[in-house]
């Protein structure tokens, strides 16, 4: 029987050397649930998502996957029945395609790693529904545009039907013209598929549309998490309200709506935090 929690994390925490990448972090998904992160770049959104997906060890706490609890050092067998129930898209999605592949060989790929026979008519629906052309299925990605490719890497996590997808800066390395494309498709897809998603961006135009509820990540941990509509009528926490000034590029004037009406508790001590700080990567001029 399916979990109502398609990922729990309690308390994990992770350092590279002296830089805490994760502090403390605690998190629920439910299933069917799409969860937006959103924070300031080296905030630790990535080194998130890795742990969930096994990628990273971690060095405190636990993380479960529907239930299950994830050792921080799976086996093989362990792996290959996780593969079955989550899967990722990175922003770089394009590049982790072997351009040499087949569409189709790329997409039995996930069914190969795991040894489930392949599901063809699973295939020709999901290049359907990434408005992918059934034709390319025996064109070589090397043809494809960066659009298309991104697409075929969202088919490709989601062959095997997962419970989670995690997806990393999905739209950020695209056209603001193909931007939209995508987030429909991952927006039609959850919503008929009923997956739950880890959506992590710095768009938060795409979080707002996408998204059920939304996290608040600085400096290694989650400062605020609210359901989608109350964290951006109502942010409370400077950093998001921070984050959210900067996504509407508030001019001078307007800034003090926004920013320090307290200021930020960082280990024990309390640090001011202004827009310059935050880092915009997504920011369309
Ligand atoms: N392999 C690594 N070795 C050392 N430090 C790392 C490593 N990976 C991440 N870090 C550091 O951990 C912190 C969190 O990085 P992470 O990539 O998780 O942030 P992020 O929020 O995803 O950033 P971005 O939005 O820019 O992708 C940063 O200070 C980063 O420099």
């Amino acid at each position: 029987m399916r979990d109502e929690q398609a990922l729990r994390l309690e308390h994990v925490s992770k350092a590279y050397g002296s830089v805490q990448a994760l502090d403390d972090v605690c998190l629920t998904i439910h299933q069917g649930e799409v969860y937006g992160l959103i924070g300031e770049s080296g905030c630790g959104k990535t080194t998130l998502a890795r742990c969930v997906m096994q990628l990273e060890t971690w060095d405190e706490g636990s993380i479960w996957i529907d239930g299950q609890p994830c050792s921080k050092k799976p086996n093989r067998t362990r792996r290959r029945e996780l593969a079955k129930k989550r899967a990722i898209v990175f922003q770089e999605g394009a590049a982790s395609l072997d351009r040499k592949s087949r569409v189709r060989e790329v997409l039995q790929e996930p069914f190969r790693i795991t040894g489930r026979p392949v599901d063809e008519a699973r295939l020709k629906a999901l290049l359907a529904r990434c408005r992918l052309d059934i034709s390319l299925m025996e064109r070589s990605c090397a043809t494809l545009s960066g659009g298309q490719l991104q697409r075929l890497a969202i088919a490709r996590a989601l062959a095997l039907e997962p419970d989670l997808l995690v997806a990393d800066e999905p739209i950020a390395s695209l056209d603001v013209s193909l931007q939209a494309q995508i987030v429909n498709v991952f927006k039609d897809l959850q919503e008929t598929e009923g997956f739950a998603l880890l959506l992590i961006g710095h768009d938060l135009d795409m979080i707002r549309f996408v998204a059920d509820r939304v996290g608040v990540m600085y400096g290694g941990r989650i400062v605020e998490q609210a359901r989608t509509e109350d964290l951006f009528g109502d942010p409370r926490h400077p950093h998001t309200k921070a984050l959210i000034a900067a996504a509407l590029h508030v001019d001078e004037a307007r800034r003090d709506d926004f920013l320090f009406e307290q200021p930020i508790e960082k280990d024990g001590a309390y640090e001011e935090v202004s827009l310059e700080h935050v880092v915009w990567k997504g920011k369309r001029s």
